[in-house]
């Protein structure tokens, strides 16, 4: 007789992997009822375990530990909301609820001195947030950027290495079950900045809710934007990026242009990279699966094992300004010259007007780029400050931020 029961929500992609990692395994823990929606569905399991009725599994008392794996955010909330409330350990993986409730949740779990762990909810089978707790907790981390979402990822290097179209390699990451049921959630760069406001609380101590993240995704990339970046040997990678300096806290979700020099260049698929830069260790890279069945099917038993070991974060608060009011570089192509307004930019490096379509490389505010794009799929921006290093290409020079 296992000691932990757990009371497992979704049985989706993410809930298989679970349900398959620990069957693997010999823990202290089984999953003794699982709670779905669609009766209409075949289900793998024995279907005495299933059950439709919530209360079912949050009302039963032999249940120690609820893992929910719904790609519903407002129902998720709903369910971990209940469980802490009634003093059961949570696992989850939904960085939306996460990130959009993190000031609720971190005191619910006070309230009720009921542990909730996330660690499937960022970068898959990446152990991010449990080193920025354990390993860097006295380390003093100035940078965590990287790619934080594996469908933009897959997508990108499918256009780039195979020369498939956008839809087709969307496709195929929803059927590989890497995307989320509404996708423009990964391509539009939401995704990654739920991400990056978890990693925020867990690497500085800041709660940035994640309506105040810049982002901008891949769902109006071209084929001249990949030409353009094939030309130069440059690649477009989808990038989180946070900067701390003790005061002021800078962040941003966008694609970035980025040469062979930079790590993030070889991450291909759904693979993420998170790299973070320190006083004491300096620059550190680690690279894994950022979505999937069995990866973050293993982040999640990761975090029910922590449980039965007493796990818990310890969400340290430090003081903050925002400085998302910079100003950065880009590149914004546009299909039409009355598509975008050249007013807009603090200064022009280069620009190119053809018959129906064209491009500007500029320095712009996050604030006016915003508004720029917003609601537009003929415009489309990429970021020129991807790389560590300066390069120099032919017509342009492009200087890139350490
Ligand atoms: N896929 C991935 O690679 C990753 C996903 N995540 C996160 O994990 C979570 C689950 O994703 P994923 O497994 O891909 O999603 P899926 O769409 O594959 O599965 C969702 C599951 O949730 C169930 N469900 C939906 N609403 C309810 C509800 N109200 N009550 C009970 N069950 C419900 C569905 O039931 P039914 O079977 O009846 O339809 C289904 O079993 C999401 O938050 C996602 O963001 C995190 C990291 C990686
Ligand atoms: N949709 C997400 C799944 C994992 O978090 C992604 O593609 O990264």
């Amino acid at each position: 007789m296992s000691k932990y029961k757990i009371g497992l929500f979704g049985f989706g992609c993410v809930g298989q992997g679970l349900y398959k990692t620990l069957s693997e395994n010999d823990t202290d823990a089984e999953i003794v009822k699982v709670c779905v929606k669609r009766k209409e569905k075949e289900r793998s399991i024995d279907t005495d375990k299933i059950t439709y009725d919530a209360t079912e599994i949050l009302n039963n008392e032999n249940i120690n530990i609820i893992v929910e794996l719904i790609d519903d955010a407002t129902a998720a909330l709903e369910i971990v909301r209940a469980a802490l409330k009634k003093g059961k350990a949570v696992v989850s993986a939904n960085k939306k609820m996460v990130a959009e409730n993190l000031d609720e949740l971190i005191e619910l779990q006070k309230q009720h001195n009921t542990p909730l762990l996330y660690e499937g909810a960022v970068c898959g089978s990446i152990p991010i947030i449990r080193n920025l707790e354990d390993y860097y907790s006295s380390e003093h981390i100035e940078e965590i950027k990287g790619i934080f979402n594996g469908s933009s990822n897959y997508i990108l290097t499918k256009l780039f290495q195979e020369g498939k179209s956008y839809e087709e390699a969307l496709h195929e990451a929803q059927v590989n079950g890497f995307a989320e049921t509404d996708p423009t959630l990964d391509v539009g760069g939401f995704d990654p900045k739920f991400k990056l406001s978890i990693i925020l609380q867990h690497a500085f101590g800041l709660r940035q809710h994640p309506e105040k993240i810049f982002n901008w995704g891949i769902q109006n990339i071209t084929e001249r934007d990949i030409a353009f970046a094939k030309e130069r040997n440059l690649k477009i990678k989808l990038l989180a990026k946070a900067n701390f300096d003790g005061k002021v806290l800078s962040t941003l979700v966008a694609p970035h242009f980025i040469d062979e020099h930079n790590p993030l260049y070889h991450v291909e698929n759904e693979f993420n990279c998170v790299l973070i830069n320190g006083k004491y260790a300096n620059n550190q890279t680690m690279i894994g699966k950022g979505a999937g069945s069995l990866p973050t099917g293993l982040a999640v038993l990761s975090d029910v094992i922590a449980l039965t070991q007493d796990y818990t974060y310890r969400y340290k608060s430090t003081d903050f300004t925002s400085g998302d009011s910079q100003t950065a570089e880009v590149y914004l192509s546009f299909n039409g010259i009355d598509d975008i307004d050249k007013n807009a930019f603090r200064s022009i490096s280069e620009s190119y007007t053809g018959s129906d379509h064209g491009y500007i490389i500029g320095k712009i505010n996050l604030g006016t780029l915003q508004q720029l794009l917003n609601g537009s799929d003929r415009v489309n921006a990429i970021f020129t400050s991807g790389n560590q290093t300066e390069i120099e290409i032919p017509n342009m020079t492009y200087s890139y931020a350490n």
